[in-house]
């Protein structure tokens, strides 16, 4: 349902979406009377021929920056698979990719990261296939295919199993929001288990500033007794950078007072 911006079911909501970016760092978003059944199915329909096609085909995706080619082969998360998108809603980015892919024509991509996990070999344990981490984005929205593995970690460090409906959405706060918030909003650190026998597909789209704004706590948020300053102004392509090779806790090492 669409709310009327400014209306008081648009301040309620908008409450709602606060405190839970505020004490979980994700909530769930329904859209299904915005975003028809039927083009979810027809995306991971389509996600699955793509990563169906032959790994030279699949490598012809690359690019100078870290995260935004096709990445089949890490040792580090062996279970995964995934192509990487700058500008996504450029459809001359997706009518570039999909021409790569398919020389012989096919309908256009227009996504951001695009994983597929494969299911772990050995035994029936659930298996790390994303190992635990904080997005380096502002706000991140994921979707999946029927296949369950999200988990989010609490503010009292246990890992809950996210149940995502068919046609819902996850959205996650990254380490910008939190840094441009003071702290307020929560960086959930999550990952991906996987057990089972079926392959698990994702689709995630990452709001992230260009490598050249500087991100500022407003002076309004900073007062000396509750909330004194927590991060310095950063650049985020260098924040960026530092990610790449230090993931772990990069915003608090990086940016933090
Ligand atoms: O596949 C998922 O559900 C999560 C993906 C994720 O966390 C990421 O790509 O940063
Ligand atoms: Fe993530």
């Amino acid at each position: 349902m669409a709310l009327e911006d400014g209306s008081e079911e648009w301040k309620e909501m908008s409450k709602k979406v606060r405190e839970a970016c505020e004490s979980h760092g994700c909530f769930l978003l329904m859209c299904d009377a915005i975003i028809p059944k039927s083009v979810c199915e027809e995306m991971f329909n389509n996600l699955k021929a793509l990563f169906d096609l032959s790994e030279e085909t699949k490598q012809q995706h690359m690019s100078p920056k870290p995260y935004r080619s096709y990445n089949g082969k890490n040792s580090v998360i062996p279970f995964c698979e995934s192509f990487g998108f700058d500008d996504v809603p450029l459809s001359a980015t997706a009518e570039a990719f999909t021409n790569l892919m398919w020389p012989q024509g096919n309908t256009p991509f227009c996504f951001s990261r695009l994983i597929k996990y494969k299911v772990p070999e050995s035994n029936n344990d659930s298996q790390t296939c994303l190992p635990p981490h904080t997005d380096n984005s502002a706000l991140t929205i994921l979707c999946q295919k029927d296949v369950q593995g999200l988990q989010v970690l609490s503010k009292t460090d246990k890992w809950i199993e996210l149940e995502i409906p068919p046609d819902g959405f996850v959205v996650l706060v990254g380490d910008i929001l939190k840094a441009w918030s003071n702290g307020r909003l929560h960086a959930v650190t999550h990952r991906v288990m996987l057990g089972g026998e079926k392959e698990r597909y994702s689709f995630g789209l990452f709001a992230m500033p260009k490598e050249e704004m500087n991100i500022e706590v407003p002076d309004e948020l900073v007062d000396d007794k509750v909330h004194p300053l927590r991060y310095h102004p950063f650049n985020y392509g260098e924040y960026f950078n530092y990610f790449v090779s230090n993931p772990i806790e990069a915003l608090e090492v990086f940016a933090g007072v």
